[in-house]
């Protein structure tokens, strides 16, 4: 049996005429560069099923469209170039691409105060569409984060005066004392609570850029937030980590707005849309805040 004999169902009549918003594949495994990386991405590419007659896309002309990702190291005009051979491979049919690649970025951290490094995973989305000439790329990124409550630290900080006048009624102050007692659990009767946080952040490109800011975005956030979780631990380290995050206190709302008006200093972003997620050892639910700019459902 030759090509010329395969049975094409994609090329029959559909049954129902009915056109469609999206057809393709999802999860296709896929090696793509950037900034020298080659990350192990997974793709959902498709097209729009415009003529409602026809019973299929072509999958394969998608899938080989990806090759290019393979080669090149990720850009918008690279992205822009796939989704103009999806078009071109379904002329007739279709009239919108996309294409979504899911990937974790790996960045190396320095620790904050010894010499160790070590890396970070940051779950990445990168989302591109073409219609009508008209091109979008959208980033997702996921940064992780390390927030103490800013109430849980006042109720800690009356809890330790209180602690303080209990064991200190009636007696002479003395320096060596108190500093004895600083250092004791009972000059440290209660401590808030602090917990792991992730910023969702979602982020609309101008049509100018053609880098991909995900690490500068990443960075920013960072920035804004102050308490990045760690990777290489040493305890001068970690007494640098707990001094930070005392100076850091902050409640959802504080690390949104932050994000907001890092986010609205960055160059190249039109639109962006924050969830911060404060996974609270308090209770077994989570704080959440949003904030959005310019963000209409695309
Ligand atoms: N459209 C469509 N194709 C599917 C689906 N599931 C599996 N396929 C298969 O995807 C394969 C590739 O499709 P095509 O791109 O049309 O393959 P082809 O006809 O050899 O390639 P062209 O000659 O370029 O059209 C076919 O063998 C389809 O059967 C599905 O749900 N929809």
């Amino acid at each position: 049996m030759n090509a010329l004999t395969l049975p094409d169902i994609a090329a029959q009549a559909s049954r129902q005429a009915l056109p469609l918003e999206w057809v393709g594949m999802c999860g296709i495994a896929l090696p793509v560069l950037f900034e020298g990386q080659r990350l192990n991405a997974k793709a959902d590419a498709g097209v729009s099923l415009d003529d409602g007659n026809a019973r299929g896309i072509h999958m394969s002309r998608l899938y080989l469209a990806l090759e290019l990702l393979e080669q090149e190291s990720l850009s918008a005009a690279l992205l822009r170039r796939v989704l103009q051979r999806f078009l071109e491979s379904h002329e007739g049919l279709s009239s919108s691409a996309h294409l979504t690649l899911h990937a974790d970025l790996l960045l190396k951290r320095p620790a904050l105060i010894s010499p160790l490094a070590g890396w970070k995973s940051y779950p990445v989305s990168i989302e591109a569409r073409l219609k009508n000439a008209m091109f979008h790329v959208e980033l997702k990124i996921e940064v992780p984060y390390s927030s103490t409550c800013p109430c849980s630290a006042a109720l800690s900080r009356q809890l330790i005066q209180q602690q303080f006048v209990d064991d200190f009624a009636n007696k002479p102050l003395q320096h060596a004392d108190v500093l004895a007692w600083l250092g004791s659990t009972n000059g440290i009767v209660a401590t808030p609570h602090s917990q792991r946080s992730s910023a969702k952040l979602r982020v609309r490109l101008a049509d100018f850029l053609d880098e991909l800011p995900l690490i500068a975005v990443i960075n920013d956030a960072e920035a804004a937030l102050g308490t990045a979780v760690q990777t290489a631990v040493k305890r001068a380290d970690e007494q640098a980590f707990a001094l930070a995050n005392g100076q850091n206190l902050m409640f959802c709302e504080d690390a949104a707005r932050r994000l907001n008006l890092a986010l609205k200093r960055s160059t190249g972003i039109n639109a962006f849309h924050i969830r911060v997620i404060h996974a609270e050892s308090l209770h077994a639910h989570d704080a959440v805040a949003e904030s959005r700019f310019n963000w209409e459902v695309a």
